[in-house]
C-alpha cells in the first residue's frame, strides 16, 4: 500500500473511530447509571423483606422481550439478548452473586446453558451428579440449580425426571440450548484414531457420523462430554466429542465440528429454585400427575385442561416407582398459575387427579 493510500485509509478511520470512542463513553456511563439503579432496585428490595429474592425471571425475560421486539439493527436479536443477559448479569452480581449448581465438570452443555441464562457474573458450582446438583440448592449452599430435562433426538433425561417428583424445588425457567458437537483431537491423522470418548447420549447423537468416519474407533462412553476432552487430551491416538466449552476448557483442537446425526439437536434445560416465578406475559406450567390405571383415565384426567381451552405443550410419562405398571405423567401447559383461566383448570384438575404436583410456572425461554 503507498503512502498515499495509507493516508487517506487512516484519516477515513480517524472519523469513524472517534464517533465509536465518543458513544463507548456514553455505553459506559449508561451502563452504570443502569448498575446504579440495579443496586436501588436491591435496597428497595431489603427493605421490603426480600433481601433473599433479588432474581427475577419474569422481569428478565419482559426487559429482553421488549429490546427483541424494538431492536432496530443491524445487531441481530440473538446477540442484543446476549448482551442484555450479561448485564443483567452483572447488576444482579451488584446486588447479590449468585451462585448456580449444575452438572459438571467445568466444560458441560449444562455449563454452557447456566452461563447463557445466567451470564459471566453468576458463580459457577459444577457438580457431580444430577442429584448433587438439587441437593445444593435444597440445602441452601446455591441459590439456583441448572439441569437437562430432554433432548429433541434422545428423549427426556430420567433422572431429572423422577427427582421432580420429590424435590421441594420450583421450576423457575427454562434454557433452550442448540447443541453442536464436535470431533476434538490432537491427532490431526484420522487413521491414527482408536478410540472415540464421549458421553452415551453424544455418542448417540453422533451415531451416523460415527459409522461413516470413524467406524473403526472403539466409542467409549464416560460420565460427560468435558471428561472426554480431558481424557482426549492426555491420550496420544483418541478423540472425544463435545462441545465448544470442553474444546476451549481443555485446549484441544476442532478436527471436525458440527458432527450431529440430526441438524436441529436442541437440549432443553429447567432452572430451579426456591421461589415461584411471577407471570411474564408469556408463560408455562409444569404439573405432574397420576390417574388410576383403567381406561380412559388418562382422557379424563386431562379433561379440565381442553374444556377450559388450556394449550398443553408437553406430555410424557414415566413409572411411578412405587407400584407395577402404574404411570405419572409430566405435563406442561401453556400459562401462569395466577391467570385465572389456568387456576380454574388447576383447580379442576387437584380436586380429580390422584395426585397432583404443581412445580412452577415460568417465562417461556427468551432466545
Ligand atoms: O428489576 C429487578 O428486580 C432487578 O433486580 C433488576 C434486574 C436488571 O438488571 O434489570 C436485575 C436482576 C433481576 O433478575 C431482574 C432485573
Amino acid at each position: 500500500m503507498s503512502d498515499q493510500t495509507q493516508n487517506d485509509l487512516q484519516k477515513a478511520l480517524s472519523g469513524v473511530r472517534a464517533d465509536i470512542d465518543r458513544i463507548d463513553g456514553e455505553l459506559l456511563k449508561l451502563l452504570n447509571e443502569r448498575a446504579r439503579c440495579a443496586q436501588k432496585v436491591g435496597e428497595i428490595k431489603a427493605e421490603h423483606g426480600e433481601a433473599g429474592h433479588i432474581y427475577r425471571p419474569e422481569r428478565e425475560a419482559q426487559v429482553l422481550r421488549r429490546l427483541q421486539d424494538t431492536n432496530p439493527g443491524p445487531l441481530p436479536g440473538e446477540n442484543i439478548t446476549f448482551f442484555f443477559r450479561e448485564v443483567m448479569s452483572a447488576c444482579l452480581a451488584l446486588e447479590e452473586p449468585l451462585g448456580i449448581a449444575f452438572l459438571g465438570p467445568l466444560g458441560t452443555f449444562s455449563e454452557s446453558a447456566a452461563t447463557k441464562h445466567f451470564g459471566h457474573a453468576a458463580r459457577l458450582l459444577p457438580q457431580g451428579a444430577i442429584d448433587d446438583v438439587f441437593r445444593e440448592v435444597e440445602s441452601g449452599h446455591a441459590h439456583y440449580a441448572v439441569v437437562p430435562v430432554e433432548n429433541s433426538t434422545e428423549g427426556a433425561v430420567g433422572r431429572t425426571m423422577d427427582l421432580l417428583l420429590s424435590t421441594p424445588l420450583k421450576i423457575c425457567g427454562e434454557v433452550v440450548l442448540r447443541i453442536h458437537q464436535n470431533l476434538l483431537s490432537n491427532e490431526t491423522d484420522f487413521s491414527k484414531i482408536t478410540k472415540v470418548y464421549s458421553h452415551a447420549q453424544s455418542l448417540a447423537q453422533c451415531h451416523e457420523w460415527l459409522n461413516r468416519m470413524l467406524p473403526k474407533a472403539q466409542r467409549i462412553s464416560v460420565g460427560s462430554n468435558a471428561q472426554a476432552a480431558q481424557k482426549a487430551a492426555d491420550e496420544p491416538g483418541t478423540a472425544a466429542i463435545a462441545g465448544e466449552a470442553a474444546a476451549a476448557r481443555y485446549s484441544l483442537p476442532k478436527l471436525v465440528e458440527n458432527i450431529e446425526d440430526e441438524p436441529n439437536n436442541t437440549t432443553r434445560f429447567l432452572v430451579l429454585g426456591k421461589h415461584d416465578a411471577g407471570a411474564s406475559g408469556r408463560d408455562k406450567t409444569s404439573l405432574i400427575m397420576s390417574a388410576p390405571n383403567r381406561t380412559g383415565a388418562l382422557h379424563e384426567l386431562l379433561q379440565p385442561l381442553s374444556l377450559a381451552g388450556v394449550s398443553m405443550c408437553r406430555l410424557e410419562s414415566r413409572p411411578a416407582r412405587n407400584a407395577l405398571w402404574e404411570y405419572v405423567f409430566y405435563v406442561d401447559i401453556e400459562g401462569h398459575r395466577d391467570e385465572p383461566a389456568i387456576k380454574a383448570a388447576l383447580d379442576k384438575l387437584a380436586a380429580s387427579a390422584a395426585y397432583l404436583k404443581i412445580l412452577g410456572s415460568y417465562p417461556v425461554a427468551v432466545y
